[in-house]
């Protein structure tokens, strides 16, 4: 079932610097939800501490009903929390289909001492992963290409290899940070349609970090706006863009930027 994502004054601090303040807000289950702002508002900081990878100092995460604040990324994907990073990191010796099922280990059956003795059951467990893993590549427009070396393909595929190995984990919840950026117009069009794609077919819910604001009026229910760390607004992709506090936020970020 999707998950529940609830946020209570979450806030995290570098040394005497505030990168989060008293962040809130919730992602109600099967909700396309985006968190957008400008440069260094905090995005994929926040998306940090809900993937266990920043503990912030205070606040509260659940997942549903269970505080998940401060536990670590293996843990949350018992939770059923998958994520994507804003650069894939990747085997890129290893072919797409072994890429897929990095970390898919967490959900075989057994533990680490079966997996090595490599006992029967974890061998069926692992020929279904398998299956499953090319099947998401094929669904996702990648099935040509699960037995070439990572390589071989381009940025925007890497992101796309990336998106199956989240998807294999079968999140209830999956975080995207920046899917979009570097991949061209073909490429943002093939990623939104596997983002609707999953809605239809998946109950997930999902949480996407990104600056393409077209991607994000299309896909998203609902936006945070972050700045400085701090909520700016809740809302509608159409009424952030319109919010004359949101436009401020950004102009005076490309003004600071520009006279750097
Ligand atoms: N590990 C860290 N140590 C110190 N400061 C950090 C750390 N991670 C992030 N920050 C700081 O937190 C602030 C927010 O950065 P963050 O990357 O979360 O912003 P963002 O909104 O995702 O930006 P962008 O859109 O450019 O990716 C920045 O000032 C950044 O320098």
């Amino acid at each position: 079932m999707a998950a529940r994502l609830t946020l209570h004054e979450v806030t995290l601090r570098f040394g005497g610097v505030k990168v989060l303040q008293d962040v809130g807000f919730t992602v109600e289950p099967g909700q396309i939800f985006g968190l957008v702002g400008p440069n260094g508002a905090g995005k994929t900081s926040l998306f940090n501490c809900i993937s266990g990878h920043y503990h912030p100092n205070s606040g509260s995460i659940t997942i549903d009903e269970t505080e998940v604040l401060g536990n670590a990324p293996s843990r949350l994907a018992r939770h059923g929390l998958a994520r994507t990073f804003q650069h894939p990191a990747l085997q890129l010796h290893a072919t797409v289909l072994e890429n897929v099922l990095l970390g898919a280990h967490t959900h075989l059956p057994g533990g680490p001492v079966s997996w090595s003795l490599r006992l029967p059951y974890t061998g069926r467990a692992e020929k279904d992963r398998r299956e499953e893993a090319r099947a998401l590549l094929e669904r996702n427009g990648l099935g040509w290409a699960a037995d070439l070396p990572a390589d071989e393909l381009s940025h925007g595929l890497h992101k796309g290899i990336e998106l199956c190995r989240a998807l294999l984990m079968r999140p209830r919840l999956l975080l995207l940070d920046e899917p979009a950026a570097g991949l061209s117009h073909g490429e943002v069009e093939q990623f939104s349609d596997s983002i609707k794609r999953l809605r239809e077919e998946e109950d997930i819910t999902i949480v996407i970090v990104e600056h393409h604001m077209g991607l994000i009026a299309a896909l998203t229910d609902r936006v945070v706006v972050l700045d400085h760390g701090r909520v700016l607004m809740e809302g509608t992709a159409a009424q952030a863009q319109s919010d004359p506090r949101v436009i401020e936020a950004y102009i005076g970020k490309e003004a600071t930027d520009d006279a750097a």
